[in-house]
């Protein structure tokens, strides 16, 4: 498991950081007390994820941790007693992720929430487009210090490419004025395929108008940074839009997942699902579908308990996830699923779906100590039918015939 090293000299505060970091974050916390003993545990173990310091401690009353704890690369939450802008200017300017005044439970809290942050963040891509390398490297500076993965682009059209290539970028921090695609189009362009809440877009620009930032948010950017910005203010405004972001993707997964195996639901199965099904009879492209459901599911209830039903329906989505991880994965209801496989014919869905019938037949699954036995009968097809309906009540009919060949077997098209 991860480790965050917290460095505090005060018993209460460090039993409070240690108990609020514990609750938030999957990780273990290790302490120590003073300069000396958090040289000893960096020099005899020091893989940390993250580092949590005091900035006066009774060896190094002037900060010396920091150094220390940065030396060794860990990213590091500062904690300090009073606040003195002249030394939050030059820990920022130093590396820290942050410096945080122990005034109250919120101060903590906000500890505890940068670090969950930056635990995120390493899994978080941002694109900065940007003519000037020198902006660019220093932007990059600033988002590497809270974790970021960074990539780059030199204008405009570069960055349209780099998006396609990287469709998993979460935030787009772009110049106003470059060479080839200029700042405007770029959001404009990039906003005909995601909207604010799948993209960040953050505007930059040095001209003084104020014109220009209000025309960056028409466009269709989420926010908007004058040049030159305070490093607090530029991690404020991305923390705070991809806060907003993230909440909007939550309500979005709480109303397209079930909420047992956090698969897709029927719902967003047949409107998402639905389009690709559109999009494929109208342009003659292949589409897979396939429906899955366990065997004698209500066998395994009844003699192990409905907790054990429950867990053999997460673990089997989550085998189905990892099989099938470019496919809409679905639980229909009860023990039923459905997987949307477009651009994949016949053969192709019924080989994968072979596979992954041995794999699950196979490997049991885990109910605590007990082994449980699970197999699922399924359908497959690609006759398009005229509506995604149609398509689904042809492989429901082959998931009967499945069912009624013996069980623990798959069906398709001849
Ligand atoms: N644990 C659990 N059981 C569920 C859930 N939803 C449906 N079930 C149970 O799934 C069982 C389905 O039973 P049946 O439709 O008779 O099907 P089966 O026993 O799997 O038999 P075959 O499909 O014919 O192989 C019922 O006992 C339901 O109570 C759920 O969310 N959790």
């Amino acid at each position: 498991m991860e480790r965050i090293l917290v460095v505090e000299d005060s018993p209460m505060v460090l039993k409070i950081i240690r108990h609020l970091i514990l609750q938030g974050l999957d990780v273990d916390v290790v302490t120590q007390t003073d300069l000396a003993s958090c040289r000893e545990q960096l020099d005899s173990d020091g893989e940390f994820f993250a580092a949590v310091v005091d900035l006066n401690l009774p060896d190094a009353p002037n900060g010396e941790v920091v150094e220390l704890v940065l030396d060794r690369q860990i990213p590091t939450v500062v904690l300090t007693g009073s606040y003195d802008d002249e030394r939050r200017e030059r820990l920022l300017s130093m590396g820290v992720v942050d410096y945080v005044v122990k005034e109250s439970r919120h101060s903590y809290d906000y500890v505890v929430k940068l670090l969950r942050r930056l635990q995120k963040n390493r899994h978080i891509k941002v694109l900065v487009a940007d003519d000037s390398g020198t902006t660019r490297r220093f932007i990059k500076g600033l988002l590497q210090q809270h974790l970021y993965q960074v990539l780059e682009a030199k204008d405009g059209k570069e960055a349209l490419k780099v998006l396609a290539q990287h469709p998993d970028v979460s935030i787009l921090i772009t110049d106003y004025a470059m060479p080839e695609m200029d700042g405007f189009e770029l959001v404009k362009q990039v906003r005909t395929e995601k909207d604010k809440h799948e993209l960040v877009i953050i505007g930059l620009s040095s001209t003084e108008s104020g014109a220009l930032s209000a025309k960056f948010i028409k466009n269709g950017a989420n926010d908007f940074l004058r040049k030159p910005f305070f490093h607090e203010e530029f991690h404020c405004r991305l923390m705070h839009n991809l806060e907003e972001m993230e909440l909007i993707q939550a309500i979005q997964d709480a109303a397209n997942r079930d909420y047992l195996t956090q698969l897709y639901n029927r719902r967003y199965f047949f409107t998402t699902g639905g389009k690709h099904h559109e999009q494929a009879v109208a342009k003659g492209q292949q589409l897979a579908l396939a429906m899955l459901d366990i065997d004698h599911f209500k066998q395994l209830n009844d003699n192990y308990g409905h907790e054990a039903g429950d867990e053999v329906l997460r673990q089997l989505a989550s085998k189905m996830t990892q099989a099938f991880p470019r496919f809409i994965c679905a639980r229909m209801g009860g023990e039923e699923f459905c997987i949307m496989m477009p651009g994949l014919n016949n053969d192709q869905a019924n080989q994968l779906l072979e596979g992954f019938r041995l794999m699950v037949a196979q490997q049991p699954f885990m109910y605590g100590d007990t082994e449980l036995q699970v197999t699922f009968s399924a359908g497959v097809t690609n006759q398009l039918s005229s509506c995604l309906d149609n398509m689904y009540q042809g492989v429901d009919e082959y998931l009967y015939r499945a069912k009624e060949a013996g069980r623990n077997f798959v069906i398709t098209d001849d």
